[in-house]
């Protein structure tokens, strides 16, 4: 494979950004073609489920030409060979040796996908077959805690993967939640995190889930130690511990170590990464939490998500246009940052979430042939709540120096119409206008007519003039249900993968998040050391850190 910047597409596209790409005016190729919307637009229907999703990518800095050499550029890249080496289970995590199967966890079709010649499905329908008993068992209180109370409340304690698949996601689907289920989530090893949830739930009636992959995280090992020592205290007998601890886990030694009875352990597969495991067990909260009903529709939303970047011709596959469209402002204008706004108070979690999702994915700059890309990769992905957002930080995205571009995404229907829907239509205008006024700024004459006679004003027209041509996704759902939500986290799933294709990296390792483990292991015994030598085994800085800490501990 070549780099990218080597691909013929790259280079057409390089000559039609230097010769016309970078001056283009939105609001000119609008006025041009009255058509744009519907030659810049798609929908996606799920199948199985009630998704339906409308892509708006017409506000992009792009013309036909432009996106013709976009989806060039993905056919060049091999997109499609990829995606079906995926899909067929082979090795693509290359570095370290596994296939990259997370489709295989909401393959509710049930077709054989194979992992080193065996079927996998089996093994995945058996794991779901024990969510569901599991869920169904929590939700009717059939499953009773040491003193044959029914459970009321769930604690997720993991992290990284383990934590924010779940915490997305329950958050995202609040209205489904079942009335007497609560969840709550542990992530950080601040022992506050641990402390505060622990206030909140009573050991007779909660049940610990222990989510971690590899089950040697610092922090989830930690918690979930300090949270059995704290049910113990009351609980007392180890063998009440078999009602209220249940792993999820790749690692079963570990997990009998720990005292969890493998008969509550829930197996996952090291073909599934962290970031995108919360199709597998992680997601048992989730199932817990909104039904297993609801929970398989979410798959199911994922799934018909799957098929349609499977079977979608490129330029009306959603994934890949997302994709390209990325790339071109990454790589040709330069820009740093990817904005996710959700208009939807359920989806606050949703930009966080892919954060992990892409930063861990694509933030990289070794090739798949182990040299250096010569060309930027991953955006750095943030963002909040419309409209939260846009009285903190919309004033950069209109009128900073730097280039944003961003994904505005709503739905049609409301969970909440309160005020007889009236909230809602005040957030969808905001919507609306905030894609209409990035692109179309305020030109210099119109804010002179705006304010009259401005003798007196000349020199504030400057502040007041909007550049525009700030390009926008917008991304407009019927309602946030299961099944549209198991969609839309599939589409930027794949989409972070059509970039990782294109920039030639692998996007399922992340050896990025290791030195800084195991140097803190190095540290710690230095901070559990009561000694007050200084300590100088690091860099000066850090040596200073450490011994100004020890020094005013006490
Ligand atoms: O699920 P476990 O193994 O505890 O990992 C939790 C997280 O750890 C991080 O360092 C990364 O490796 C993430 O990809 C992972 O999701």
């Amino acid at each position: 494979m070549v780099l990218a910047n080597e691909l013929a597409a790259w280079h057409t596209l390089q000559r039609h950004y230097d010769s016309e790409a970078k001056q283009y005016i939105m609001r000119e190729l609008f006025i041009k073609d009255p058509t744009r919307f519907e030659t810049f637009s798609r929908q996606f229907k799920g199948s199985l489920t009630d998704a339906e999703i409308l892509l708006d990518f017409s506000k992009n800095v792009i013309t036909q030409d432009t996106f013709a050499t976009l989806i060039q550029l993905a056919k060049e890249a091999d997109v499609e060979g990829f995606r079906d080496k995926m899909f067929s289970g082979e090795h693509i995590n290359f570095t370290e040796d596994r296939a990259v199967l997370h489709v295989a966890l909401r393959n509710v079709s049930n077709t054989p996908i194979y992992d080193n010649g065996k079927d996998v499905m089996p093994e995945v329908n058996e794991v779901l077959d024990q969510i569901k008993n599991t869920a169904n068992a929590i939700g009717d209180g059939s499953w009773t805690g040491y003193t044959g109370k029914p459970i009321t409340d769930i604690v997720n304690i993991g992290i990284g993967g383990s934590d924010l698949g779940p915490v997305m996601v329950t958050e995202a689907l609040k209205p489904y939640a079942k009335p007497n289920i609560k969840t709550h989530f542990v992530s950080n090893i601040d022992g506050t995190h641990l402390a505060e949830t622990l206030k909140k739930v009573n050991p007779e009636t909660t049940l610990f889930i222990i989510a971690s992959k590899t089950f040697t995280t610092q922090e989830t090992i930690t918690n979930a130690t300090s949270a059995k020592a704290w049910f113990l205290e009351t609980a007392k007998n180890e063998s009440h511990v078999a009602k209220h601890f249940v792993a999820i886990s790749t690692n079963s030694d570990a997990v009998t170590k720990f005292g969890i009875d493998p008969a509550n352990m829930f197996r996952f597969w090291d073909w599934v990464g962290g970031r995108y495991s919360l199709w597998s067990a992680i997601g048992l909260s989730i199932a817990i939490y909104i039904g297993f009903d609801n929970y398989h529709q979410l798959l199911s939303g994922a799934h018909d998500m799957d098929n349609h970047f499977r079977n979608a011709p490129l330029e009306q596959n959603l994934p890949v246009i997302l994709g390209v469209l990325g790339v071109w402002y990454n790589n040709f204008f330069g820009a740093q940052t990817h904005a996710i706004l959700p208009y939807d108070q359920y989806l606050h979690r949703f930009p966080a979430y892919f954060q992990q999702g892409d930063m861990e994915s694509n933030g990289k700059y070794v090739t798949r042939e182990g040299t250096t890309v010569t060309y930027q990769t991953g955006p750095i992905i943030w963002g909040e709540p419309g409209t939260n957002g846009q009285h903190a930080f919309y004033q950069l995205l209109h009128q900073g120096t730097k280039i944003v571009p961003a994904d505005f995404i709503a739905p049609i229907q409301t969970h909440n119409s309160i005020g007889n829907g009236k909230h809602h239509e005040i957030l969808l205008s905001n919507f609306f206008a905030q894609t209409e006024a990035l692109m179309l700024g305020k030109s210099k004459e119109e804010v002179i007519s705006e304010l009259g006679d401005i003798s007196d004003k000349e020199h504030i027209v400057p502040h007041k003039i909007f550049l525009g041509n700030r390009p926008t996704n917008s991304i407009l759902v019927q309602k946030i249900t299961p099944g549209t939500l198991g969609a839309l986290i599939a589409m930027y799933e794949h989409k972070i993968f059509v970039q990782g294709i294109i920039w030639n990296i692998n996007s399922f390792d992340q050896w990025g998040v290791e030195l800084g483990k195991v140097l803190a292991k190095k540290i710690l015994p230095e901070l559990q050391n009561q000694d007050v030598t200084p300590v100088s085994s690091h860099d000066a800085s850090t040596n200073g850190l450490v011994n100004y800490y020890k020094a005013k501990r006490n």
